[in-house]
């Protein structure tokens, strides 16, 4: 996918399996909306086939929308129209709709159903989009960020909602930012980088590394000049060492004693004094560090 010179998204490859939720995680700008937009059919990608529910996506579109939910990033409604008067309406559009009272109840939305929907907060927004992207029984949703801006409540209560609908057979595309968010809620992971895609697996493939372990090793006073090189060095070709700040680097290894010893054994020969030492499995942060050299927050 390119808008004009820039290529959003490029070999992109991935199947979603039915009844599961896939996180498509990356930092921003990686090209996560426009691989939504593209599933969702409003986008046509110059290159490459797309597929949703055996469909495709812009030229049997009039079959695919009643099978899908769609929540976009910026909402999708109009400016002045009540919370609950966009769902109710959503809902009508719909052949089985979901109980509107029941869905607003529980997604929070009562509190603010007369409200216009440019004087919502951003987290009302979200559950009112959500509400929507859900109401028509859909077999698919594409969740664009749905925890962006909502409070730890309201995302708790999200994650349950989509973890429901899981259990329900519901198929759950969405992307997001947060590295929890994505470990918590996903069967699968993909994460994109600058429109490519970089690694794929379940969280726990993906964290685990088979027998690889993260060692933290923060330091009271800025490490010596070339200290993570000539730590890589008396650690071997397995094991690798990123210096993460002047006080702080992360050593990706075989998770064994040997590993954790020589790297205390290096503090006390290099007169380095650690603050902490600890060793721990990678995260998915750490997963994208390493990957490509920089961190995922934004
Ligand atoms: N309509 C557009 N016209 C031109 N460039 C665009 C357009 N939409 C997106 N882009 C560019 O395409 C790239 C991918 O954008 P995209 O919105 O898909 O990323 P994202 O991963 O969803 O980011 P975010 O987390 O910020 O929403 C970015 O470089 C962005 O600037």
């Amino acid at each position: 996918m390119r808008y004009g010179d820039t290529t959003a998204v490029a070999g992109l490859s991935l199947t979603v399996e039915r009844g599961t939720i896939t996180a498509v995680l990356g930092p921003n700008g990686a090209g996560k909306t426009t691989t939504l937009e593209t599933c969702e059919g409003y986008r046509a990608p110059q290159q490459g086939t797309v597929r949703v529910l055996g469909l495709d996506p812009r030229r049997d579109r009039k079959q695919l929308l009643p099978r899908i939910g769609v929540m976009l990033q910026d909402g999708g409604a109009w400016s002045g129209v009540r919370a609950r008067e966009m769902l109710d309406h959503v809902a009508r559009l719909h052949a089985h709709p979901l109980d509107t009272d029941e869905l607003a109840g529980r997604l929070g939305l009562d509190e603010c159903g007369r409200t216009p929907y440019r004087r919502l907060s951003g987290g009302q927004k979200q559950r009112l989009g959500l509400a929507m992207a859900l109401v028509g029984r859909p077999e698919l949703v594409f969740v664009d960020e749905p925890t962006a801006g909502m409070d730890p409540q309201a995302r708790r209560t999200t994650w349950a909602l989509l973890e429901e609908l899981r259990a329900d057979g519901v198929t759950v595309v969405l992307t997001t930012h947060y590295m929890d968010e994505a470990e918590r809620l996903a069967d699968r992971i993909h994460i994109l980088d600058h429109g490519r895609l970089i690694a794929s697996g379940t969280p726990l493939a993906l964290t685990r590394g088979g027998h690889v372990a993260t060692i933290r090793l923060v330091v009271s006073r800025p490490f010596p000049d070339g200290a993570p090189g000539a730590l890589g060095q008396r650690l071997g070709p397995d094991t690798r060492v990123t210096q993460l700040d002047e006080l702080s680097l992360m050593v990706v290894g075989p998770a064994d004693s040997t590993t954790l010893a020589t790297v205390s054994g290096w503090c006390a020969e290099n007169d380095v004094l650690p603050e902490s030492l600890t060793l721990g499995q990678r995260t998915l942060e750490d997963v994208f560090l390493e990957l490509t050299g920089r961190e995922l927050a934004p």
